[in-house]
Formats: structure tokens, C-alpha cells, sequence
């Protein structure tokens, strides 16, 4: 098993504190306070139970530092983030895939409801749960043209549970939400922007950066309580509804998971994933 770590260093240079696990690099600007989180967990991204565990911890540290804001990118060099990874829904442990699910929800309400504003610069494809990753940010910068973003479970033979599809919803509103999930189609930068999927475009990673910074400033000269208040408020019934409903959606889940025709659609999902061309996928699921 890999053995994992955090060390913190400040570099008297650049005055960023560094904060490093094995999946997550995080840079906070001493100056500004804003912490740059980079995904580091090749090839995909994709979202295990280890993987989570590390950025409910990653956001925990960041609240307890009282960082002023927050931007999620990969470090990776065409995808964002895989979404969900596929190993953990395939042929489960039902033990295990209770703990991720449950981890997931956490991982969710940790990042729907900081106490910073968050951003992220999706800088390469971002399927599925990858989009709800960015979604879960209180705005996107999408860079580049090459990559695809969306909801494709419906191609995978499974659906988003309620509290995926409400947080879509928040974000490009209900009408499109729902076409957006039954068709599963993949949007491309462009079209991303038009539906409202993501706030900005930019060509490259680093104005992407400047982009999402800022927004961030916007909140210089707001009351962190405020920003907060305001974002609960909002969010509430989302949130709410998870919290009332955790344990009945794990257990829907893990149930649901289970069965043949969920298997077997995701046996030949992970087949197509090995048979097909790099990039044709996400390309023939549009
Ligand atoms: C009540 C039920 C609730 C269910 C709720 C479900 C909610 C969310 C579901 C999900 O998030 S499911 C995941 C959806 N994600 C995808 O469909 C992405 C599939 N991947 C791709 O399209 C491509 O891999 C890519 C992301 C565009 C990258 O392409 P690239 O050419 O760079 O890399 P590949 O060669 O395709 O892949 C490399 C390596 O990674 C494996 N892999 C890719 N994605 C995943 C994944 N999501 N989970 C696990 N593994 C993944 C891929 O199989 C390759 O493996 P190897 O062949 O190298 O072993």
C-alpha cells in the first residue's frame, strides 16, 4: 500500500506555505491567502475512497487555516478528473462501497459548503463525477477547447442521485439539467459556457489562474460571515436533504450497485474504456 504524507514547508521566495499529500498539492499565498489545490493522482484523477478521504482532509486543514479562498485544478495534462472511479462501482465489496459512498457524501458536503469561496480551473476533460467536482465550486473557468465536460452516467447505464442532480440544477437550472442528464451528452468548451456549465473560458491554464483569482478578490472586501450565511442560505435545501437522507442513499446505492444489469452495463463500459482509442470515448459519448 502506498504510504501516504503530509509535510508542510514555507518558501521564503515565493511566501506560498505548501501543504503536499501523495494524491493533493495545495499552495496557499501568504499574501493573499488563497489556496491553489492541484490533483495529482495520474492517470485520471479518478475519485476512490483514498482519494476522498484526502480532500475532505485537504478542506478540513484549509477551513482550520482560514485560507481566503480556494482554486481546484489538476496538475495533470488533459484530464481534470475522470469522475468516480469506475473500480469502485465494478463488482464492489459491499463494505467498501458503503465507506466510499458515505465518503462521497461527505466529500460533497465538505466542498458545497466551505466557509471560502472556491473555484475551479477545469483544465482537462471532467466527466461525470468530475463535473459535479466542479460544480460543488462556486464558479468554473474551463480552459482550452480539447476537452469535454458533463453529466455521462446515463451512458454508463447509471443515474445521478437526487442531491447530484439539485446541485446541477442550482447551477444551469432545471429544464437543462434534465437534458443535460438523460441524453449524458458531453459538452465542449464552448457549449459549456453557452449552457452555464462553467462561468469563463480562457485559452490557457495560467490566465485561467489569473481568471479564477480574480474572482476570488471579489471577496476582499466582503465579511467571511456574510459570504457564508449567504452561500448556506442558498445551498440549504440541497444540503438538508442529504443530511435527512444519507443513510437511505447509501443504502439505495450500495443495493442498486449490486444488481446484474448495473454490473453487467458497467462490465461493458470498462471494456469500451480499453477497447477504444485514447480520447475516442469521450468523444463517441457525445
Ligand atoms: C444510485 C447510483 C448512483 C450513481 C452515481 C454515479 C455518479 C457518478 C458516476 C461517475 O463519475 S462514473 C465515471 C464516469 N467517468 C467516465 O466515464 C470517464 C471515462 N474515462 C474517459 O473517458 C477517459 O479515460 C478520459 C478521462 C477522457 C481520459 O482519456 P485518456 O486517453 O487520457 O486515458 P485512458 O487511456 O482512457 O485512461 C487511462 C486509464 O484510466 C482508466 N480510467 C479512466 N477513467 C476511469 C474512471 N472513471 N475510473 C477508473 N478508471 C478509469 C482507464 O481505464 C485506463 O486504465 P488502463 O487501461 O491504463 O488500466
Amino acid at each position: 500500500m502506498l504510504r501516504r504524507y503530509i509535510s508542510y514547508t514555507t518558501n521564503k521566495f515565493t511566501n506560498c506555505r505548501h501543504v503536499s499529500q501523495s494524491m493533493l498539492q495545495s499552495t496557499v499565498d501568504e499574501k493573499s491567502g488563497i489556496a491553489t489545490v492541484t490533483m495529482n493522482k495520474p492517470p485520471v484523477n479518478s475519485l476512490n475512497l483514498e482519494f476522498l478521504e484526502e480532500i475532505i482532509t485537504l478542506l478540513n486543514k484549509l477551513q482550520k487555516d482560514k485560507v481566503r479562498g480556494m482554486i481546484l485544478t489538476s496538475g495533470l495534462q488533459k484530464v481534470f478528473c475522470a469522475g468516480l472511479d469506475i473500480k469502485e462501482l465494478y463488482k464492489p465489496n459491499p463494505d467498501r462501497l458503503t465507506k466510499f459512498w458515505t465518503t462521497l457524501q461527505d466529500t460533497w458536503l465538505s466542498l458545497y459548503t466551505t466557509s471560502f469561496p472556491t473555484v475551479s480551473v477545469i483544465n482537462g476533460h471532467s466527466p461525470a463525477g468530475g463535473c459535479m467536482l466542479a460544480m460543488s465550486c462556486d464558479y468554473r473557468v474551463m480552459v482550452g477547447q480539447n476537452y469535454r465536460i458533463g453529466f455521462n452516467e446515463a451512458k454508463l447505464g447509471i443515474f445521478a442521485p437526487k442531491w447530484f442532480q439539485n446541485t446541477i440544477i442550482a447551477v444551469i437550472g432545471q429544464r437543462k439539467a434534465e437534458v443535460s442528464l438523460t441524453t449524458g451528452k458531453m459538452y465542449t468548451t464552448d457549449e459549456a459556457l453557452q449552457i452555464g456549465l462553467v462561468d469563463e473560458t480562457c485559452a490557457d491554464a495560467d490566465s485561467a489562474l489569473k481568471k479564477g483569482t480574480h474572482f476570488l478578490n471579489n471577496f476582499q472586501n466582503i465579511s467571511p460571515w456574510a459570504y457564508k450565511m449567504t452561500k448556506d442560505i442558498n445551498r440549504q435545501s440541497t444540503i438538508q436533504w442529504l443530511i435527512d437522507n444519507k443513510q437511505k442513499d447509501v443504502d439505495f446505492t450500495v443495493e442498486y450497485m449490486q444488481s446484474p444489469g448495473v454490473q453487467k452495463n458497467l462490465e461493458l463500459y470498462l471494456q469500451s474504456l480499453k477497447s477504444l482509442p485514447p480520447l475516442k470515448l469521450i468523444s463517441e459519448i457525445n
